[in-house]
């Protein structure tokens, strides 16, 4: 073939004289614009990419992928072993005690190793959710491809969870060299599955081996990424990234469910709390953030302060208190005694039927996709008791996972159930990680249930690994797919709901009324049992002083109507969507008051 770098006729050029002069060099440099060149310069690189998918395992087992999980389970437990508390516990007078009696240290623990589980599947997560098939800008169409902007407020945290000295990257230096050669990308994908493999209820473990996919290339800078990512402030963002991602509301909604899992910190995102209804809940993925959403009576939180955050919270007891400090007698250290306040991000009430837009707009989807995963037990009762069963939410999730997962790759590989040994060259590229990977990572225990990703600096390094592992193309040769232009929101069959909508705007916050069982008269709304001109005032309202009403769903945006059920005394702290409503010392059915005042 003739020669791309020859002049004259595409004759060889003169080696002897090329090289002595380094007139190849000068050469290529001249011939760059020529379109001949620059394909035989894509062949050459092409062929070294072939030479790596080659050297590259062409299989992953099914037990190297379950010694992933089996890796991430042990770390867990030796970092967030429960401890003993042997000696007396000083409590730092300048912080409030909250429920002392109630919190016990596994809690304390919990809190620990939920922040660690919920950190590795926000990892996966913040990867993929950059994806967008029609910008190519920031160098590709991003999605699950290893790299985050470390350095963004967004993915605050998450260098905690990922360093040099991290058990989780410890874990993947394992996995990144031979035989196995797995990318970041399908390492986090992995991890984030065993996550919530090892925290789905017995019985029911969520088990996604069968969609799990290997063989997505990372890439080593994404600018822009964390621009891509939602913001929390309102449900638009849902809409400027899921559907953009390809997925439904239904998709959205699922994927959301996991924050049943882990925390938010005041450190990082300024929101702090749980999804779930106690430490030992966050630490289970399941459909609770789904019945949290529709049991509680949720009130703004820090509408006047504008150096945090708004979002949600409800009037259970330790949701508005300060964290409780109590220092160990013996020198242990520091232990975080408060339960966690319950909290809801505004993105998360857009999947509540609580701010359900007009009847028949799109996220009247993923309003119906709540009560769905949360499968009350009464289709008319919708706010409670619900069922023990997570397979609609795990049937949801596991779809739209492998969606977001997948999203932009081809002929990306499944698990095998065996893998035999290659007869291909086994020398690895020289950009793979060399480490052993029959040596298994160890995790020094501890006392501290603090360590993971709300850890300080001093246990793990605040950056993220100064040299990440880099894994070679894999041999079933992926591919991005081209810009597509997916259809947004793909409908879904839903069941109906039988309670009625009327929306009820109010500014940027669109209410999906209560209704309120009234003694002998019927349903009544909220309206009707606020005050004459249509004030919402809870208890001072003249209606509600008859204190008759049993409230049927909790109200969220800016109309603080909920009345004490008839006779029923305040005697737990407890909100009132649950029947009881809260005390808080001061006098029994004041619980208007008490959420609201
Ligand atoms: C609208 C989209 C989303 C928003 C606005 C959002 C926002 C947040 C925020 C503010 C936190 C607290 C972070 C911190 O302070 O440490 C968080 C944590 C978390 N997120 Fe999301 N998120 C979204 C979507 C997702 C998705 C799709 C997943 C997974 C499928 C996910 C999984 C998690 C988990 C597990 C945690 C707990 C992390 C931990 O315990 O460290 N999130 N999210």
């Amino acid at each position: 073939a003739p020669c791309p770098f020859a002049r004259n006729g595409g004759e060889p050029p003169n080696d002897e004289v090329h090289s002595k002069g380094n007139l190849r060099g000068r050469r290529r440099l001249v011939d760059l614009n020529n379109a001949q060149v620059k394909t035989a310069l894509d062949n050459i690189i092409e062929n070294r990419r072939d030479q790596h998918r080659r050297l590259q395992t062409a299989c992953l087992s099914e037990d190297a992928y379950y010694a992933i999980e089996e890796d991430i389970r042990v770390a867990s437990e030796t970092l967030f072993a429960d401890f003993e508390l042997t000696t007396e516990v000083d409590v730092d007078p300048s912080r409030r005690v909250v429920e002392l009696a109630n919190v016990t240290i596994a809690d304390a623990s919990n809190i620990g190793k939920a922040h660690f589980f919920g950190g590795i599947v926000r990892l996966a997560a913040h990867d993929f959710m950059d994806y967008d098939p029609n910008d190519a800008s920031g160098g590709s169409q991003m999605g699950q491809d290893g790299c985050i902007d470390w350095e963004h407020p967004a993915n605050a945290g998450l260098p905690g969870l990922w360093c040099d000295d991290c058990a989780l990257t410890e874990i993947y230096n394992v996995y990144a060299g031979e035989p196995y050669f797995l990318s970041r990308a399908d390492f986090w994908v992995a991890a984030a599955n065993a996550v919530m493999h090892i925290t789905s209820p017995e019985g029911e473990k969520l088990d996604l081996a069968s969609t799990f996919r290997f063989g997505r290339v990372d890439a080593e800078t994404c600018e822009g990424s964390a621009l891509r990512l939602p913001e929390s402030g309102s449900c638009s963002e849902v809409e400027r990234v899921f559907p953009r991602m390809g997925l439904s509301w239904t998709d959205a909604t699922a994927l959301l469910g996991a924050h049943s899992l882990g925390r938010g910190d005041a450190k990082f995102s300024g929101h702090h709390g749980i999804w779930a209804n106690s430490e030992a809940e966050s630490l289970v993925f399941d459909k609770r953030y789904y019945e949290e959403i529709l049991r509680r009576a949720w009130i703004p939180r820090n509408l006047d302060d504008d150096s945090i955050p708004q979002d949600w919270t409800w009037g259970g007891a330790g949701n508005d208190e300060d964290d409780a400090i109590a220092t160990r007698a013996d020198g242990g250290g520091d232990i975080v005694l408060n339960l966690s306040p319950r909290f809801m991000l505004n993105t998360d009430f857009s999947q509540s039927p609580c701010q359900t837009y007009e009847a028949g707009s799109e996220r009247d989807e993923a309003a119906q996709a709540v009560v769905r995963f949360a499968d009350p037990r009464s289709a008319v009762d919708i706010t409670g008791p619900f069922s023990n069963n997570n397979q609609p939410f795990f049937d949801a999730f596991a779809v739209a996972w492998e969606k977001a997962t997948t999203n932009g790759w081809t002929n990306l590989s499944t698990l095998s159930e065996a893998c035999v040994p290659d007869a291909s060259p086994s020398q690895s590229p020289s950009a793979n990680p060399t480490k052993n990977p029959s040596a298994k990572p160890s995790f020094p225990p501890t006392n501290e249930p603090s360590l993971g990703p709300s850890s300080s600096p001093t246990n793990h390094s605040s950056s993220p690994p100064s040299a990440k592992p880099v894994s070679a193309p894999p041999s079933t040769n992926p591919q991005r797919t081209n810009p597509t232009n997916e259809p947004t929101n793909v409908p879904t069959a839903e069941p109906s709901r039988t309670l009625t909508l009327a929306p009820v705007s109010s500014g940027d916050c669109k209410d999906w009324p209560s209704t309120f069982a009234v003694d002998g008269k019927g349903d009544k709304d909220c309206q009707w049992v606020g005050t004459q001109d249509g004030t919402f005032v809870g208890p001072d309202s003249k209606k509600c002083k008859k204190a008759e009403f049993h409230q049927k769903c909790p109200e969220t945006c800016n109309m603080p109507c909920g009345c004490v059920p008839k006779n029923e005394a305040c005697s737990a702290n407890e909100d009132c969507c649950s029947g009881n409503c809260r005390d808080g010392g001061k006098k029994a059915g004041t619980c208007g008051n008490e959420l609201f005042g």
